[in-house]
């Protein structure tokens, strides 16, 4: 692999629906060729790029002239089936006024849960990039139900950035970057220019879409950020209509919001942990056991659980709560649903005599856990 000169080698550039219709009904295909150009100038350059792209339902809906149609999971799969085909069309027609090919990949949550579908899709992207080829990802949005998504191509473009191992992840959207509150309801709101964590304080300031185009607005971006840079990914979150932002960005110059990658980045298993499957439960914990999760990085023991919602078996992915509802961690259950609900409220140390038998007194270990509040581990 190459690099350019400030020393990137591989990019991921996510284009939300708002910068891909400028805020319309339909594509502005002549922004589209302005941003094809600043990424072949950068694959030019030496760097990689990966494109993730939103924009198919908005182009489905443009391509059937905006019919009206009940507004049904059916049909926004409808929406994305033909608006998919006419996103590749003119991904493939830009990219080639540059002379470079792409090679489209449609992924869903399971793609990148299960470890040869997930090794699969790494060789694939890979194999593209080895040949000059621009990878161009989206949601599988026509098969992929609620259970199986991603949801948001924030949260998707993380994991693609995981997945091919790259040093910088650029979200651009409709605004100049994260500000102290949302642009559009608080006219003077402040750009952050630089973050050097995420915490509960700036979740706070990170809102939803209003615009009805995009979907998660900035608080998806923050998951997102959250997830690449705990592997120890840079992220931009930048406007993408501000002159060549993707050159500025990949060049470190000021623009938008930079947030820098921790700098012990989580083992690859943690990071599996926090971009992995969906949780399958939920455990409320007790202010102790928050303390001694958050602030301590001691395992979870099951004496601090308060309750248990979900039904999960041993191995799968939970989320760990305040008791005012905030999830603290995310990890790995020792326990079933069933063992875990029989233990929860009792505050006994001994599992043995609850249940018959047991794991260990840790309900989630401490090497099955990344903290999300309260501290980075
Ligand atoms: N703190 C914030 N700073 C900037 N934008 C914010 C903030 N909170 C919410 N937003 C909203 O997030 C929107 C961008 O997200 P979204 O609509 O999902 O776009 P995209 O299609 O690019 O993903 C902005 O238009 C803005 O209204
Ligand atoms: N996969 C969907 C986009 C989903 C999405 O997250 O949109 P956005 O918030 O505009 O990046 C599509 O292609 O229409």
């Amino acid at each position: 692999m190459n690099s350019n000169e400030q020393g990137y080698r591989r990019v991921v550039v996510k284009l939300g629906t708002s910068v891909l219709t400028s805020g319309s009904k339909s594509l502005d295909k002549a922004h589209m060729v302005e941003l094809a150009r600043q990424m072949a100038a950068l694959m030019k350059s030496g760097v990689e790029v990966v494109l993730v792209t939103s924009g198919a339902i908005a182009a489905g809906r443009e391509h059937l002239g905006y019919p009206v149609l009940p507004d049904t999971m059916a049909n926004k799969q409808l929406l994305a089936a033909v608006g998919q085909s006419q996103l590749i069309l003119a991904w493939s027609q830009l990219f080639s006024i540059y002379g470079l090919h792409v090679g489209q990949l449609l992924l869903t949550r399971a793609d990148l849960h299960d470890r040869e579908r997930y090794l699969n899709a790494r060789d694939t992207l890979n194999a593209l990039l080895a040949q000059g080829i621009i990878p161009i990802i989206n949601e599988n949005d026509a098969v992929a139900t609620t259970e199986i998504k991603v949801g948001d191509n924030d949260n998707l473009s993380a994991r693609a950035a995981l997945l091919c191992d790259a040093d910088l992840l650029m979200l651009l959207t409709d605004q100049k970057g994260l500000f102290d509150a949302d642009p559009r309801k608080e006219p003077n709101a402040r750009l952050i220019p630089e973050v050097q964590h995420i915490d509960d304080s700036l979740r706070l300031l990170a809102g939803g879409s209003v615009s009805g185009l995009g979907t998660g607005g900035m608080a998806t971006k923050l998951e997102a950020a959250d997830i690449a840079r705990r592997a120890g990914i840079e992220v931009i979150i930048a406007s993408g209509h501000h002159s060549e932002v993707i050159q500025k960005a990949a060049s470190r110059e000021a623009v938008g919001t930079r947030f820098l990658a921790i700098e012990s980045p989580l083992e690859s298993r943690k990071q599996w942990i926090l971009a992995g499957p969906k949780a399958k439960g939920r455990l409320y914990l007790d202010a102790g056991a928050v303390a001694a999760v958050t602030s301590r990085g001691r395992s979870l023991l099951a004496k601090g659980i308060v309750s248990v919602e979900g039904e999960f078996e041993r191995g799968d992915t939970l989320e760990l709560l305040s008791p005012e509802g905030r999830v603290v961690a995310r990890g790995i259950a020792r326990y079933q649903a069933r063992a875990l609900s029989a233990i929860a409220g009792k505050h006994s140390d001994d599992i043995e005599p609850l249940l018959g038998y047991d794991y260990g007194d840790a309900a989630v270990h401490r090497n099955d856990m990344v903290v999300l509040a309260g501290g980075e581990r």
